[in-house]
């Protein structure tokens, strides 16, 4: 029995000391041999006192306490102890015993366990509190995990997706889970609609690989509806501070063409004197942008820039506009009268745009202007002076307007003071490259894209066309080039072109008004929806030129700018 006895200590992982009661070791295992590094031959037969520091085994002889469970460093390693005195059948302390194990690996897990949970209480706070909606999906595609911003971005609830498959939330696009866990690549920058409330967003994926195997794929989804709507927002009030100052100065006039240059040139030296100019060019040329120049770089240019559209505002709408009013002028009128844009821009510069469709009334008022340098308001009689200097445009043959008796010969030799030909963009197609990079620049800018170039191909087909809207429709041709190209894209390609043949009878507009929506809308709607995409079409075609658009559609120039006011067509 004492030999099965010995097996067994000596067998165990526990530590065993034993010590007789003057403390001398009767009993030293082999894992007590392990733990202490001490050898069992050098321990037996001496006092333990001598051969452990600061053993407690003493203590136990002398008190009878039992020590349970005390955590202490032995050397390298920790460990757990359990003493207790050894006593004969009438309670007399006989000795004592010491059962002590290596805790180390323990204690080191439980420090694991303890950081993992710290991480993982990290990461679910990271998870819950961050405004991106996370979604994650095992290897076959199953949601597995959503946050609250999931939720709240898509409006699913978690049971709409948890063991649903990954394209359950997508309402427009391709599920980039799908393309990870097909591709085990990452996927960025996607344009996707996701949930009921088909939610603009750009989704990003990664793959969760654990010792390389594809365990899953986690998503990100950035909202962008807030973003766009911002865009649109800052769009419309840019186009309000546009119309209110001169921005552009001759720097920002792109174009090495030789007549694009000299026009430039004509133009620098008028800014310098307080002639009137006379911008002659086709709609979308830079008639406009040559006015704010010639204003900004004027000794004018700290006073007001006011441009009028001669044709947006009717005959008796744009005299009140341009002379102002008295009180009580006309029914409607505000109390107090109302200053007109002549006063509006006293000291500043006044562009009067599309001039050749002013009545025949409007231009003597106008001639009174520019021979006296004063005004009269529209039911007033007191001349008021002004000092404006005066920017005209037009795209009409004024001299045969003259001709037919349409435009007053007087007033065209007062406007004809410095006249300027601006090219229309067909002359000038060596430009074409430059005024691309240019506008590559601007929508770099307002999309936040990183486009750098045009193919050699692209830049062909644009210079293949004829630019009937000018430079204006070349800013609509790369401004919808970019928006068809990926994100990863970063030069135009002849693919990326929007359509800028000729009108063929395939896409004549109207034929394809949706006929679903007859039940619903009424005849006045429906009308006014053709009118319309009609509109927009000829527009289109004739890439915003308004008098070609105006003649195609045989209307008035007026009409016309009335009609796309009225239809928030964009100008
Ligand atoms: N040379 C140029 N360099 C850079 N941008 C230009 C140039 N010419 C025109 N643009 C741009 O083309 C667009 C149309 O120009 P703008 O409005 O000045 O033309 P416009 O001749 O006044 O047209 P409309 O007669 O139809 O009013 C603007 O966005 C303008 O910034």
């Amino acid at each position: 029995m004492r030999r099965e006895l010995e097996v067994i200590l000596n067998s165990t992982h526990d530590g065993m000391i034993a010590v007789d009661k003057k403390g001398i070791i009767t009993l030293f295992n082999k894992a007590a041999e392990r733990l202490t590094g001490i050898k069992a031959n050098y321990a037996l037969g001496k006092p333990v006192k001598e051969v452990i520091i600061n053993t407690r085994l003493m203590y136990i002889l002398e008190t009878g306490d039992f020590e349970l469970n005390r955590q202490q460093d032995l050397g390298n390693i920790k460990i757990i102890t359990n003493r207790m005195p050894v006593k004969d059948k009438d309670g007399n302390i006989i000795g004592a015993v010491a059962v002590f194990r290596d805790i180390t690996d323990v204690i080191e897990l439980a420090e694991e366990i303890t950081n993992l949970k710290e991480v993982q209480s990290l990461l679910e706070a990271i998870f819950h509190a961050t405004q991106d909606a996370i979604s994650v999906v095992d290897c076959k595609g199953m949601g597995v995990l959503v946050n609250p911003a999931y939720v709240k971005l898509t409006g699913l609830r978690e049971k709409d997706v948890i063991g649903k498959p990954a394209t359950v939330d997508i309402a427009e696009g391709e599920s980039i889970h799908m393309k990870v866990l097909e591709t085990k690549k990452p996927v960025k920058n996607a344009r996707l609609k996701v949930g009921p409330n088909r939610k603009e967003v750009i989704a990003e994926a990664a793959p969760i690989m654990v010792d390389g195997e594809l365990r899953g794929s986690v998503g990100v989804l950035h909202d962008v509806s807030e973003i766009i709507k911002l865009t649109n927002e800052l769009k419309e009030a840019k186009e309000i501070i546009r119309k209110l100052e001169a921005k552009y100065t001759f720097d920002d006039i792109v174009g090495n063409n030789e007549l694009i240059r000299s026009a430039i040139e004509r133009a620098k030296k008028a800014a310098e004197t307080p002639a009137t100019v006379i911008l002659r060019g086709e709609s979308g040329t830079g008639k406009e942008l040559f006015a704010h120049a010639i204003h900004n770089a004027s000794d004018r240019r700290f006073g007001q820039f006011v441009r009028v559209n001669c044709a947006a505002l009717s005959e008796s709408l744009l005299e009140s506009e341009l002379f102002g009013y008295e009180e009580g002028a006309f029914t409607g009128a505000k109390k107090g009268g109302k200053k007109g844009y002549f006063e509006q821009a006293n000291n500043g510069t006044i562009f009067l745009d599309e001039i050749g469709e002013i009545s025949i009334s409007t231009q003597v008022k106008l001639l009174r202007v520019l021979q006296e340098r004063e005004i009269v308001r529209v039911g007033g009689t007191k001349p008021i002076s002004i000092n404006v200097r005066i920017i005209a445009a037009t795209n009409m043959d004024l001299e045969q307007a003259v001709k037919e008796g349409k435009f007053r010969e007087d007033l065209y030799y007062r406007l004809n003071v410095v006249p300027i030909n601006i090219p229309p963009l067909r002359k000038r197609k060596d430009d074409i490259y430059y005024l691309t990079l240019n506008f590559i620049k601007k929508f770099n800018q307002e999309y936040g894209r990183s486009v750098i170039d045009i193919s050699d191909i692209a830049l062909e087909r644009l210079r293949q066309h004829d630019w009937p809207g000018n430079v204006r429709e070349l800013e609509n041709v790369i401004g919808r080039s970019i928006i068809n190209m990926k994100h990863n894209e970063n030069i135009i390609q002849e693919k990326h072109l929007p359509q800028i043949e000729p009108f063929t009878s395939q896409n004549t507009p109207n034929n394809d008004i949706d006929k679903k929506q007859v039940e619903n809308i009424t005849l006045d709607e429906y009308i006014s929806k053709a009118e319309k995409r009609f509109i927009e079409d000829a527009l289109n075609k004739y890439g915003y030129n308004k008098t070609m658009t105006a003649k195609a559609l045989g209307i008035s120039i007026r009409s016309l700018y009335y009609k796309m006011d009225k239809y928030k067509i964009r100008k």
